[in-house]
């Protein structure tokens, strides 16, 4: 696990750094500069070997300070460099000043200007060090101009060119992942806005990843994300951040991958996910690992249904019933075997195929909207704690059992306890959260709008998509991007979130399941865990076949 810092939070961990005088501002800017360079070398090893041309265009903050050391580092290996700064040196701010003036002491620093940028000498790399976390508005056009991908087109083999982004790809903001645009600046659907074709090769940032790496446009924009240490790293970043409920003030990136003193590592078996999943032990009970109840819709329409409930009995419930409409019972015994089979019409009647022992619920993939689907969402968070159970059934709301409250969320609201997880996708998320899916389109971020969402309905909320945040109502977040190297994009397929619904059910159903929080951020890992092992050709059907591989790679 890793925590993902905004701006302000990597703001004021340098200043505390600086502050108690184990570094200064020059000696980080030297330390990002040279974490550049060196990933620069490792990602492209051939550049690393012979002297090479390099375009560097520098912006008016720190950005550009790390560019300057930047051309001074490759002017040491040789390297021919050229420098475009936008903006003024005297008004740089101090460290990137110092920079620019030692560079300008064996080098040029030339003033922006578009036409004598792209008349230039032909780059092997170019550096966009303009804007990084000091992003306050949108892109300027004169930059847009030069660091839009098609600005390479102007030099020959320009698909060899490498652009190389500081930080972030300017114009990014790393808080949400979003590119701000002018209100007057909305380009035809088919042409790219300015600034969102700023697409880098290489994505070096320092410290830690930002959210907005990981959200939006940030993975299409940063393409491949190198972290480098700049020695902010102490003991306080470590602690509690494997498997526990996360920082109310932070957001943590939900991987296997852990950023500690000794830099980027890979949990060892029996550490995350591993540590946070039910254990299946000798003289173990299939009770033990609870009992789940999901809901299917009627004739015809059960196999939403029946997906969810397979993909929660792989993911570790002991036991899964499926519950449809008397009339469907034919046509669910014919495609059922391990998964048990109960009629049910009447909402009011839940007690009569659930007793005591069951310990979750799961409902929405394939009941349709409507005012059954109500009663049986309200049947089933009406469910107390049984008598051998501490604690009340978890109830996992998805799809239709969401919209079905489209008109009246805050009934749902009202009858939500911190026992339930609600898993919309955007669309979803729009009909109970109009105001805050306005908010995301907007500048907002997407962690702080789902947990305002959390929030308000008083129960863990987990928004689907490439980047799924997932929040509760104490201010918890997580995010997990199925980006960079753990893109899935066999995942866009139908079924795929009653799948993952049903993943989440089965592991929270577990009466020894961890915080729900967590549950819901190992199955949201194991299903693009399954998409990525199962690979193209993936249709739902597959997720859930796919999860015992998976499994035994944790070693479980
Ligand atoms: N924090 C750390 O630990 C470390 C940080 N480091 C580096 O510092 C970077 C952050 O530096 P930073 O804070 O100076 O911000 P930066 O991105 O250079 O931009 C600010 C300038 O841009 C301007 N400006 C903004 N938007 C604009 C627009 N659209 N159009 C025009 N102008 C615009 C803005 O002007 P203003 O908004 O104030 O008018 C201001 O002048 C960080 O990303 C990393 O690379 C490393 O050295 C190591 C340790
Ligand atoms: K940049």
């Amino acid at each position: 696990m890793t925590e993902l810092l905004t701006a302000n939070q990597m703001r004021a961990l340098e200043s505390a750094a600086i502050e108690s005088g184990k570094v200064t501002g020059l000696e980080l800017m030297e330390r990002a500069g040279q974490g550049v360079v060196d990933a620069l070398c490792n990602n492209w090893p051939e550049l690393a070997e012979t002297a090479h041309r390099a375009l560097v265009l520098c912006g008016p903050g720190n950005n550009g300070g790390d560019g300057f050391v930047i051309a001074r580092l490759l002017a040491d290996r040789g390297w021919q460099v050229d420098v475009f700064l936008y903006g003024k040196a005297e008004k740089l701010p101090p460290d990137a000043r110092a920079n620019h003036d030692r560079w300008i002491e064996t080098g040029e620093a030339h003033q922006w200007d578009v036409d004598l940028i792209l008349s230039g000498a032909r780059p092997d790399v170019i550096v966009d060090a303009v804007f990084g976390i000091g992003l306050t508005r949108p892109l300027p056009g004169e930059v847009a101009r030069v660091l839009d991908h098609h600005a390479r087109e102007s030099w020959k083999n320009w698909m060899r060119i490498r652009k190389v982004a500081v930080d972030c790809p300017s114009g990014l903001n790393l808080d949400n992942g979003h590119v701000p645009l002018e209100p007057d600046m909305e380009a035809p659907a088919s042409e790219p806005p300015p600034g969102r074709s700023n697409i880098a090769d290489l994505t070096v940032t320092f410290h830690t990843p930002k959210p907005g790496h990981y959200l939006e446009l940030g993975p299409l924009m940063s393409r491949h994300l190198a972290v480098a240490d700049i020695g902010l790293r102490g003991d306080a970043m470590e602690r509690g951040i494997i498997g526990l409920p996360a920082d109310p003030e932070r957001a943590r990136l939900t991987e296997p991958k852990h950023f500690g003193a000794a830099g980027l590592t890979a949990l060892e078996p029996g550490t995350w996910p591993s540590s946070v999943l039910p254990k299946r032990r000798g003289g173990a009970h299939k009770y033990d690992f609870g009992h789940l109840i999901v809901f299917a819709g009627g004739v015809g329409r059960g196999g939403a249904g029946r997906m969810a409930a397979r993909a929660g009995l792989r993911a570790g419930a002991g036991l899964v019933t499926l519950v449809c409409p008397k009339a469907a019972l034919m046509e669910n015994a014919m495609q059922l075997n391990a998964v048990m089979l109960r009629g049910l019409d009447d909402p009011n009647l839940l007690g009569e195929v659930a007793d005591d022992r069951v310990s979750g619920f799961c409902l929405g993939p394939g009941l349709g909207v409507g005012t059954r689907t109500r009663a049986l969402v309200q049947a089933a968070l009406a469910r107390k704690a049984g008598e051998r159970d501490w604690r009340r059934p978890v109830v996992v709301l998805d799809a239709d059992a969401l919209t079905s409250f489209a008109d009246d969320p805050e009934t749902l609201f009202a009858e939500v306890h911190e026992r339930t997880i609600l898993t919309p996708h955007e669309g979803e998320f729009a009909r109970l959260f109009p105001d805050l899916a306005e908010a995301v389109r907007g500048a907002k971020s997407k962690i702080d709008v789902v947990r305002e969402a959390a929030a308000r309905a008083g129960c863990v909320v987990l928004l689907k998509g490439a980047d799924t945040v997932i929040t509760n109502p104490e201010g918890a977040a997580c995010l997990h991007a199925a980006a960079y190297d753990r893109a899935a994009p066999w995942l866009a397929t139908a079924g795929a979130g009653d799948v993952l619904a049903g993943m989440i059910a089965g592991l929270a159903a577990s009466p020894v399941s961890a915080d729900l929080i967590v549950a819901a951020e190992a199955a949201v890992w194991l299903h693009v865990e399954c998409a990525r092992s199962f690979g193209p050709g993936l249709i739902a059907e597959d997720l859930p076949e796919e999860l015992p591989k998976v499994l035994r790679a944790l070693s479980l």
